[in-house]
């Protein structure tokens, strides 16, 4: 567990300070109590001889003096302790977020994530301290009592020197039980949130259809479950912990019966009896103790191993010399395969080519690949096979963060920071000027909701963007894109019904954007508007292209994509106009 906290924590300068005191503290008890022989010596006697008593009576007022001392610097040092180690791992851990690939990030890891960097790292940080500190003192007494013991009577000691192995194996196996369990009851915890967390999204659902009060089924599981693992969990650690209290007890039982036997056969004095029975007691006290602290070591290995499996995550390969600058806008994947698991591969063999400048339509059901897509030219994702070319270059020979200043990503549910509108616009270029902020709303047609909110561009938009319909939300992203003045834009359409005003907006800014020969845009589209704007629809079906071409060829074709025009203009009384040479619509 040192070695593993020295790894997590390259520099614990501050917890070495806490160990040395902690152990200091420990030894100093030992030998305190050690004092007790010449004292007693001194005293139990026909005739006390309290002058011989003095200097011992001294030193011990002494060492009782430098103890509180060391208590009292003990805890500071020991808050400041833990408060760095939290502030390390949570670095580390953070700094390890911005190398993961983003395909990693899936709901399960985020909540996932999200404990280890609050709960599991303050319990982390605060059991090293709180259990760690206990554990070195309860370790440390007894075997500083053992040695003074074994200086006293050889045979006393040999009886305390067997009753310690024994005891640290027995609470290793209880601290091995209990770090088991609490992976065990971790599952079950997660279960239960994300089971809580569906119950409550699902609130509406649940009451349309009036099973408010029965649909806690699946939550119910999930309690009795974790309740069920709880009980085995206590049942386990049960009997090691019970085996340590007998042991200790057998022990202290020992050395009475033989402190006893030396003192009745005149072996032993009796102010070197009632020393030994007094060490004896301090030495088997904090030994109980430690199979009280046992749970907090068990759940301590337990935090440090999930923190140590975060950091062990792959990490987005970086190359050695990475390309910096984007030579074209083009965009081509080449055989591309991308397998998420087990199952048959979300992309096979996919070759697609978009020149630059132009706008790609992505279409196709549900599960066809069309999201995979995207994540691979951003590079959420690495391909399993084939490589994705940006400006005729490997992504992989880009370093990811440099890549991302050329791509514009428009996702379908747009998150937006509790702030104003203005900053949530402002990330995609801090240092844009008033000017460039009113043009890029304008393009995207944010300005209209601007103008709208009560208090301007410094209208707070809520959590996640609460205050703003989903479509107003995928405005601000477009806007985001028209600042960025990112080549490359890619764009996942809200699948949503809009209203007629958001539709419009929405379709009219991505149609600006698709219409600017600097762009290459590639969008997954679900509005026929968006189609009729793209020079190229790429069909997809199960992981494979379909169909390639110009949307108006494509209908007269009869397959996929005019299936889904179809569908389109039957929904909205749409049809794709044919378009002249240049590309303008006739
Ligand atoms: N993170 C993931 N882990 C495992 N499988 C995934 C993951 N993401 C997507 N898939 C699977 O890969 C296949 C393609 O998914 P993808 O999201 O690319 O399709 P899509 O065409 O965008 O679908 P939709 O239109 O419903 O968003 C599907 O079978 C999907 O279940």
């Amino acid at each position: 567990m040192i070695r593993e906290l020295h790894r997590l924590w390259p520099e614990p300068a501050p917890l070495h300070r806490f160990a040395a005191l902690q152990a200091a503290l420990a030894v100093l008890q030992g030998l305190l109590l050690g004092l007790l022989f010449p004292i007693l010596r001194a005293v139990l006697r026909p005739e006390p001889d309290f002058a011989a008593a003095t200097p011992w009576l001294l030193f011990g007022l002494a060492g009782v003096l430098l103890h509180w001392l060391l208590s009292v610097v003990a805890t500071p040092v020991g808050f400041a302790a833990s408060g760095e180690l939290g502030v390390a791992l949570r670095m580390r851990l953070m700094g390890q977020l911005t190398t993961l690939p983003l395909g990693w990030f899936t709901a399960e890891r985020k909540g996932t994530f999200t404990r280890t960097v609050t709960s599991v790292a303050t319990s982390v940080s605060r059991l090293c301290v709180v259990v760690g500190g206990p554990v070195i003192t309860c370790t440390l007494v007894p075997v500083t009592v053992t040695a003074v013991t074994l200086v006293v009577d050889w045979r006393l000691g040999l009886v305390l020197l067997a009753t310690l192995p024994v005891t640290f194996l027995l609470l290793r196996h209880c601290r091995r039980k209990t770090a088991a369990a609490c992976a065990d009851m971790e599952v079950a915890a997660n279960e239960i949130a994300a089971r809580a967390i569906e119950y409550g999204q699902a609130q509406p659902v649940l009451r349309a259809a009036g099973q408010a009060r029965t649909g806690t089924r699946q939550l119910d599981a999930a309690l009795t479950e974790h309740h069920r693992r709880y009980a085995l969990a206590l049942n386990e650690s049960l009997l090691p912990t019970l085996s340590v209290t007998g042991v200790v007890t057998l022990g202290f039982v020992a050395v009475l019966a033989i402190g006893v036997h030396l003192l009745t056969s005149g072996a032993l004095a009796v102010a070197d009896t009632v020393a030994l029975l007094v060490l004896a007691v301090r030495f088997l006290e904090p030994l109980g103790a430690l199979a009280g602290h046992v749970h907090g070591l068990g759940a301590l290995d337990y935090g440090l191993d999930r923190v140590r499996q975060l950091l062990r995550t792959p990490q987005l390969p970086v190359p050695a010399n990475p390309a910096r600058t984007l030579p074209h806008s083009g965009i081509d994947l080449v055989g591309v395969t991308h397998t998420y698991g087990p199952d048959r591969p979300a992309l096979d063999g996919v070759t697609i080519h978009c020149p630059p400048g132009s706008t790609t339509a992505l279409v196709g059901p549900s599960g066809s690949g069309k999201t995979t897509v995207i994540r691979l030219i951003a590079r959420f994702l690495d391909t399993t096979e084939g490589s994705v070319r940006l400006g005729g270059l490997d992504v992989r020979d880009y370093d990811h963060a440099d890549l991302l200043t050329h791509l514009a990503i428009v996702f379908q549910d747009v998150y937006l920071f509790d702030t104003t509108i203005e900053d949530n616009l402002r990330l995609a270029r801090p240092a844009a000027t008033r000017a460039e902020l009113t043009a890029a709303a304008r393009a995207a047609r944010l300005d209209e909701v601007v103008d709208r909110l009560p208090q301007g561009w410094r209208t707070r938009v809520g959590e996640g963007g609460a205050q703003l319909s989903g479509g107003e939300r995928q405005r601000v992203a477009i806007a985001r894109a028209f600042l960025k003045q990112a080549p490359i834009v890619l764009i996942d359409e809200a699948a949503s019904a809009l209203d007629a005003a958001n539709e419009a907006a929405i379709s009219a800014a991505i149609t600006e954007l698709a219409r600017d020969p600097n762009r290459t845009v590639v969008v997954i589209a679900h509005r026929p508007s968006t189609l009729a704007a793209a020079d190229q629809v790429i069909s997809l079906d199960a992981g494979r292209v379909v169909e390639t071409g110009a949307p108006a060829e494509l209908l007269g074709t009869g397959g996929a994509f005019a299936r889904i025009h179809q569908q389109f203009s039957h929904a909205r009384g749409w049809r794709i106009a044919a378009r002249d040479q240049q590309g303008a619509p006739r």
